[in-house]
């Protein structure tokens, strides 16, 4: 088995008295891709938003290549440059142009030169069908090209693991292919990834690895076929049938 990225030890994370994630533990190793499936309210934007330290924990812990992930460390900002996070929302710079949004951080934070991010960015820019867009402003966007951009900005930082939110939940239909298609080819780039999506079809075509979480914990793991095809529990079983629809009594004259 390759490397683990990613190491999270019994982690427990409570909301008032209510807790979320109960002893949660899950690997996450080089190149594999991740996705975590499971019912509205499971947890499974919270296990992102701590593995990304947004969250303080209860319990647990979390490693990133050996590194302690938490919110109170003091190489936070050196963290969160490792963990690319994408959002349903884009979270773009409106006064920003799409260029600008890209070259923020890079140039900010990791005082790259401007000249040596925007010809990495224009590339990758490019790839995903946008280097016309690059003077645009987000306003000008639709959806699914704010998205597109969004993770170019994530990559751009050149993250040892990316992390996508639910990334398709916000587009129009049309709009929601483009942007799988692009996390796609980041699979089969060798990306390490772990993604939360409501998208069955898209997470059997890109997972190595399905996580069904359910209350706050992983009630069964497999590859795609083993998950989709056999689920082992009743709870993942039910969770399924959510996606297939059947029409009753259809009407027969
Ligand atoms: N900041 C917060 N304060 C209090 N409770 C919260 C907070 N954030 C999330 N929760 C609660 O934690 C639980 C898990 O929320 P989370 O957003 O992680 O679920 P989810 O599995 O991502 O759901 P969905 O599929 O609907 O996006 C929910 O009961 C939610 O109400």
């Amino acid at each position: 088995m390759s490397e683990s990225v990613l190491t999270i030890d019994h982690l427990t994370k409570q909301f008032d008295n209510s807790t979320v994630l109960n002893d949660l533990s899950l690997q996450i190793h080089e190149g594999e891709v991740v996705v975590i499936v499971g019912p509205s309210g499971c947890g499974k934007s919270t296990l992102l938003r701590c593995i990304n330290a947004l969250e303080n924990i209860q319990s647990g812990e979390i490693r990133l290549h050996g590194e302690l992930v938490t919110k109170r460390s003091r190489n936070l900002t050196g963290i969160r440059q490792k963990i690319g996070m994408v959002f349903q929302s884009y979270e773009l710079f409106p006064h920003l142009n799409v260029l600008d949004n890209i070259l923020l951080a890079p140039t900010k934070v990791q005082k790259r030169t401007k000249d040596e991010v925007k010809k990495e960015a224009l590339a990758l820019l490019s790839r995903v069908g946008l280097a016309e867009k690059a003077k645009s402003f987000p306003r000008q966007l639709s959806g699914g090209q704010k998205q597109r951009v969004a993770i170019v900005r994530a990559l751009c930082m050149h993250p040892e693991i990316l992390l996508f939110d639910e990334v398709t939940a916000a587009l129009d239909p049309e709009m929601v292919r483009e942007v799988l298609e692009v996390i796609l080819n980041l699979a089969d780039q060798g990306r390490t990834m772990i993604i939360v999506t409501h998208e069955m079809q898209f997470a059997r075509a890109v997972a190595d690895r399905i996580i069904f979480l359910d209350d706050g914990d992983i009630k069964e793991e497999g590859t795609p076929d083993q998950f989709f095809d056999a689920p082992k529990t009743d709870r993942a079983k039910k969770f399924l049938q959510t996606f297939t629809f059947e029409r009753k009594g259809s009407k027969q004259n």
